[in-house]
């Protein structure tokens, strides 16, 4: 029988809704816990390890939630993981793990968008997709994965794209690598790149800011002035900023702060096509790093990681074209 470790860690898959306000709010008791006994084909360990609403998170609760599982998956010999989690950050946390985590055992994280007690709650179905998914033959090696809406996603791609519809979670460049049906678990894709850095802590500051027409080039001026180890950009289109900002990213790559380019644009990579000011090809001459697709908070996870390794620009830049 194979043996799966459950880490709780809050969001609304572990809340309900307060029938005479209509808040949503954290409970005592985790609501899944009563799901999880009526489990027959496998053997499940829960472990509550926070209650916290996923806004509540911080880099340093993801690094102590990847230690953990380690240490519990080396231990205990698990066959797998599933987390719960607040579906807000849940991308973040995903992605983290599948940076930082040593071991290789399926992990799975997943969360709802209903409470416990609402009608149509989606928070028992996805928490059983999930065990569903980290028991399969076929998950290992592809990395953290996000299951919710019987849809299977890896971390690196999955993004929550709706503020209330189930089926929030989508990866924008590539769909879905597997779904969940009532008979089992299907992988109809394999991701081409699995990437882990060993590092053990995240003591970098790196901030995320977003362009937008006509922006002024206070907000930049001002990270000039500030203690900063890097900076990520969602940039327009395939990744052009408005001319007024070209002088304060130079200084700031000048000052040797990484800066990093995504688009704000939900699908897409950024790439150095245009010449005039403020285009793609001035940008990486002056030595911004452009990445290879990943959303703005999930390249702000990516640069404190490879910060811990290096703050080399020529190493960096090879880093966010995996
Ligand atoms: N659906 C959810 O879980 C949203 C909630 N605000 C959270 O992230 O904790």
């Amino acid at each position: 029988m194979k043996k799966i470790l459950i880490i709780h860690t809050g969001g609304t898959i572990a809340m309900s809704e307060d029938k005479q306000t209509g808040e949503v709010k954290p409970n005592l008791e985790n609501p899944l816990h009563q799901l999880l006994t009526n489990l027959e084909d496998v053997e499940i360990s829960i472990e509550d390890f926070l209650n916290l609403p996923s806004p509540h998170m911080t880099i340093d609760h993801m690094v102590s939630l990847a230690r953990r599982i380690d240490k519990r998956v080396s231990d205990h010999k698990f066959d797998g993981v599933v987390v719960t989690h607040g579906t807000d950050t849940l991308e973040e946390t995903g992605y983290l793990l599948d940076l930082i985590l040593k071991h290789s055992c399926p992990v799975v994280i997943t969360g709802a968008m209903r409470s416990s007690n609402e009608l149509g709650s989606d928070g028992p179905h996805n928490l059983l997709s999930s065990i569903r998914t980290a028991m399969s033959e076929d998950a290992g090696d592809k990395g953290v994965l996000v299951v919710l809406n019987d849809e299977i996603h890896t971390a690196k791609n999955a993004t929550k794209t709706h503020t209330s519809n189930i089926a929030t979670f989508q990866s924008p460049q590539y769909g879905p690598i597997g779904i969940v049906t009532k008979r089992g678990v299907h992988f109809h894709h394999s991701p081409t790149v699995n990437e882990t850095f060993n590092i053990d802590t995240l003591s970098k500051k790196v901030l995320l800011i977003k362009a937008v027409a006509g922006m002024e080039r206070e907000i930049l001026d001002a990270l000039c002035h500030i203690q900063l180890d890097g900076l990520v950009i969602e940039a327009l289109g395939q990744g052009n900023m408005p001319p007024e900002t070209v002088e304060p990213i130079k200084r700031l790559v000048k000052k040797g702060i990484p800066v990093v380019l995504v688009s704000r644009c939900f699908n897409g990579i950024v790439q150095d096509i245009y010449g005039y000011d403020g285009g793609g090809k001035q940008l990486k001459d002056l030595g911004v790093i452009f990445t290879n697709g990943l959303n703005g908070q999930k390249a702000r996870i990516k640069l404190m990681v490879a910060l811990e390794k290096t703050t080399d620009l020529s190493r960096l830049k090879p880093i966010f074209q995996q």
